[in-house]
């Protein structure tokens, strides 16, 4: 996507993608696909993505997101999405990818989340056979406006998943439109993951009215924010909100295009990660819904570098030290470093003659 603006640089740069929404990043090709499978919906590709220089409301972007579940809405879809969405982001360089989903119950075509869980899993397992050269596992994603409920009952099956997945399922995302329901009904499901060994990443404070969800929820503590652009006190947050985050170490993951274009940050060099950054505190660049934004992660490296001035060593360091952050265990996290100094060479184009 998008090939010639983006600097072969951030192509090549290895990279690793920890918050990318599965229904979200489905690319254009893909959803002419599955437009030509579905003609009776009367859907246009202008309905499922906001292109360059757009901007949309918060509802809006939600708006999206519901025209494009009724595009993906059996198995064989799912399937195709999945799979095309893990080989695009191995195209783009990165290396390791956690994907997030919420399992969706289709009467009609009679996919239960169970299933639909597993056919996620066989697309990764199917890229894994195909030898794509990426690390693909996935967290099953709690969608926070449908209440406690159905966060129990998700959580039951993160669990049952990530005991027979060899690893594939390692946690739990929460997500949805933040400006419905609250996370204090949410606790008691995020406590019961968190004891059973499901890793956490919570979408917080993604609008300013969730303060004290917010501190609520980082009590927990989660493993990884999502956004957490209303937490530090220059963007409105408190410097008990941003302790609490300090105090955890709790990595942020930043997606600059998709708080852009959904508005909830004025401009680019507004940013919060500019805050986080300059703290040293982890902070992940990542893609969000690349689709929906018609992006990708070297373009997000790129906009991060332009935007705050990053040298190309400063845009390395920032991409390896992302390898800290990933839900997989220590001995991934070795292997990913080992790749990277791996890649370093090509990636900066040294040649022999260079250290003479
Ligand atoms: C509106 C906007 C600026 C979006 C970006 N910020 C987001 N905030 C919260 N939840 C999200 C966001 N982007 C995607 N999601 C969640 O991911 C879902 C789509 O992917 P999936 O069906 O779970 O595979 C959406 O329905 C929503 O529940
Ligand atoms: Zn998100």
């Amino acid at each position: 996507m998008m090939d010639n603006e983006v600097d072969v640089f951030y192509r090549e740069l290895p990279k690793v993608e920890l918050h990318a929404h599965l229904n979200g990043s489905v690319s254009c090709p893909t959803i002419e696909k599955l437009i030509s499978r579905k003609p009776h919906l009367n859907i246009g590709h202008g309905m499922t993505a906001i292109g360059k220089g757009q901007r949309r409301t918060l509802d809006e972007c939600f708006q999206v997101f519901k025209v494009i579940h009724q595009l993906v809405d059996t198995e064989e879809d799912i399937l195709m999405v999945a799979t095309d969405v893990i080989k695009e982001f191995a195209a783009d360089g990165v290396k390791y990818l956690e994907l997030r989903s919420t399992p969706r119950e289709e009467k009609h075509t009679g996919l239960t989340k169970k299933s639909y869980i597993e056919t996620v899993i066989k697309a990764i397992k199917q890229c894994k056979s195909e030898g794509v050269d990426i690390d693909v596992r996935f967290l099953v994603a709690i969608d926070r406006r449908n209440g406690t409920e159905v966060a129990m009952e998700t959580v039951k099956l993160a669990e049952d998943f990530m005991l027979s997945s060899d690893g594939l399922v390692l946690g739990l995302d929460l997500s949805g439109d933040p400006t419905v329901g609250h996370g204090k009904d949410l606790l008691p499901a995020l406590q019961k993951a968190k004891n059973c060994g499901l890793k956490l990443s919570l979408h917080l404070s993604e609008v300013p009215s969730q303060l004290e969800e917010s501190d609520l929820l980082l009590d927990l503590p989660p493993d990884r924010i999502g956004h957490g652009t209303f937490l530090h006190p220059a963007m409105g947050g408190s410097q008990g909100l941003v302790d609490k985050v300090v105090k955890h170490n709790i990595p942020l993951e930043l997606c600059l295009t998709s708080n852009v274009k959904g508005q909830t940050v004025a401009r680019y060099s507004d940013h919060h990660f500019k805050h986080w950054y300059q703290m040293g505190h982890p902070s992940v660049i990542c893609t969000d819904d690349k689709g929906v934004f018609s992006t990708d992660l070297s373009q997000e490296y790129q906009l991060a570098a332009s935007t705050f001035d990053l040298s190309h060593e400063a845009v390395w360091k920032l991409s390896h030290d992302a390898i800290d952050c990933i839900f997989a265990p220590d001995t991934v996290k070795q292997q990913l470093k080992q790749k990277w100094i791996y890649l370093k060479p090509q990636v900066f184009h040294y040649r022999e003659t260079d250290s003479l």
